[in-house]
């Protein structure tokens, strides 16, 4: 049996990589790595270890990526140096220059893990997995902004190709600007197979009408919620996710319509660094079915 595939976003979740706050973070200089405000590292510590409860408690495998590494604050959002495919991992290559470093050493990881690797991008292309998401096992929508460029989409598109999967490309706004921090996981999250939480306001009407013509329901997140990072949301199976708390109306959006919420504290490992519960979780294996 593979330890290791998922073409899926919201399939149930079996085996994620995560990394705990370490020294790097807990010295991070806001105005460095655009942050909110310095965290504090033994608060954030015990954030992420609730976290990993909440997911234990879900019976998901989780397997830490604990070896050293200096000056990588952002290291703790496993989820963006690669992407996880059924013929093996593909290794990104960051498009914000701080986080270079984090490819190798999650690759690392997957070695001792048995992970196959099936690619990895070179040259002037850069992608973070934050911009990548599984419509269904044959589509990829992949956003193009300041962290993923055209030449890392290719790459991408090309080593897929063989397997028939399709990549849709979709255009992301300026916003805040490139020290920021906007993925194309920052505007949706799919919480079932056919269904999105989505920031319309900032996603392009063609993209609207593909999920709808691929006959998604959308769940609106008020633009007020917008910033404390509604649209993050990690499905833990087909209508069960976890989110940061505080997002009060989009939490009852999506229990309006059929889905389990849990609810993490974030306010160091998340708030202060831009990164939500999808980010701070690299899924490794996950159900199609
Ligand atoms: N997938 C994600 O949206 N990851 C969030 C990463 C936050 C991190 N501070 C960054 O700027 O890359």
């Amino acid at each position: 049996q593979q330890n290791y595939g998922g073409q899926t976003m919201v399939g149930d979740l079996k085996i994620v990589v995560v990394r705990k706050p370490d020294e790097s973070f807990g010295k991070a200089d806001p105005k460095t790595w655009h942050y909110t405000s310095q965290p504090n590292l033994e608060k954030a510590q015990k954030e992420h270890d609730d976290f990993v409860a909440i997911l234990k408690k879900q019976d998901i495998q989780v397997v830490y990526h604990d070896q050293p590494l200096n000056n990588l604050a952002d290291a703790i959002f496993v989820h963006d140096p690669a992407l996880i495919t059924n013929h093996g991992a593909i290794i990104l290559s960051m498009g914000k220059p701080l986080r270079k470093g984090e490819e190798s050493a999650l690759k690392n990881k997957f070695k001792a893990l048995n992970i196959p690797i099936l690619f990895e991008l070179h040259g002037k292309a850069t992608a973070e997995a934050g911009d990548i998401l599984w419509l269904d096992n044959k589509t990829l929508a992949i956003g193009r902004g300041f962290r993923t460029n055209q030449e890392g989409i290719d790459q991408i598109k090309n080593t897929l190709a063989p397997f028939n999967i399709k990549v849709v490309q979709v255009e992301l706004p300026y916003d805040q600007g490139k020290e920021a921090c906007l993925h194309l996981q920052s505007l949706i999250s799919l919480v079932d197979h056919k269904k999105a939480l989505v920031y319309p306001k900032f996603l392009p009407v063609s993209f609207i009408e593909h999920l709808k013509e691929k006959g998604f329901a959308l769940i609106e997140v008020p633009e007020h919620e917008y910033n404390s990072m509604g649209p993050n949301v990690l499905a833990i199976k087909p209508n069960v996710c976890l989110t940061i708390e505080g997002n009060n109306e989009t939490k009852s959006r999506l229990e309006a319509a059929g889905c389990k919420v849990h609810t993490y504290e974030g306010n160091e490992i998340s708030h202060k660094a831009e990164g939500g519960a999808t980010c701070l979780t690299r899924p490794i294996l996950r159900l199609e079915g």
